[in-house]
C-alpha cells in the first residue's frame, strides 16, 4: 500500500499500530516476532523505517507503511486514532536520545491517552496488551 496516505478502515480487522525509534527497532522486531501468530490477526501499520523491519523480517504480515515518524508518521497514526481506526498503540520510545520531532511524539501518545486506547512503550506491557486484546499464542 501507498506510504503517502492514511489508509482507510480495514473491512474487518483491527489496526495495531507498531512504532518504535532507532535505538530501539531492532527490540520491537524481536517482539513482533514473539507475537507473529497473533499479529498474523490483524493489520499493523507502521511509521516508514519500523514498518520496513517489521515486513522484512516478517513477509507473512500484513504491513501498512505511512511516513517516516520525523516526516509525519506519527501525526498520520495520531489522525487513525482520532478516527476511530486503531486498536492499540506499541511505541517502543528511546527515552536517552532528544528527537526532532519530540513534539509528535508527545502528540501520539497524547491522544493514545486522550482516546482512551491501550498503548505500551516496552515490551512487558506490549505483551499484556497483545495478550489481553488478541489471546494467548
Ligand atoms: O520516529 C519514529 C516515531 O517517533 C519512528 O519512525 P520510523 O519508524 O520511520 O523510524
Amino acid at each position: 500500500m501507498s506510504a503517502l496516505s492514511v489508509p482507510p478502515a480495514p473491512d474487518r480487522r483491527p489496526y495495531v499500530a507498531l512504532v518504535a525509534h532507532d535505538a530501539r527497532k531492532d527490540e520491537i522486531v524481536k517482539w513482533a516476532g514473539r507475537h507473529a501468530a497473533q499479529l498474523a490477526r490483524v493489520e499493523i501499520v507502521s511509521t516508514g523505517t519500523t514498518g520496513g523491519r517489521i515486513s522484512e523480517a516478517y513477509p507473512e504480515l500484513s504491513v501498512t507503511r505511512l511516513k517516516s515518524g520525523p516526516l509525519g508518521g506519527d501525526q498520520q497514526i495520531g489522525a487513525m486514532i482520532c478516527e476511530g481506526q486503531i486498536a492499540a498503540l506499541i511505541f517502543f520510545v528511546d527515552p536517552l536520545s532528544p528527537m526532532p520531532h519530540d513534539v509528535d511524539v508527545k502528540a501520539l501518545t497524547r491522544l493514545a491517552t486522550v482516546y482512551d486506547l491501550p498503548m505500551a512503550c516496552s515490551a512487558s506491557t506490549a505483551d499484556l496488551i497483545v495478550n489481553g486484546l488478541l489471546g494467548a499464542p
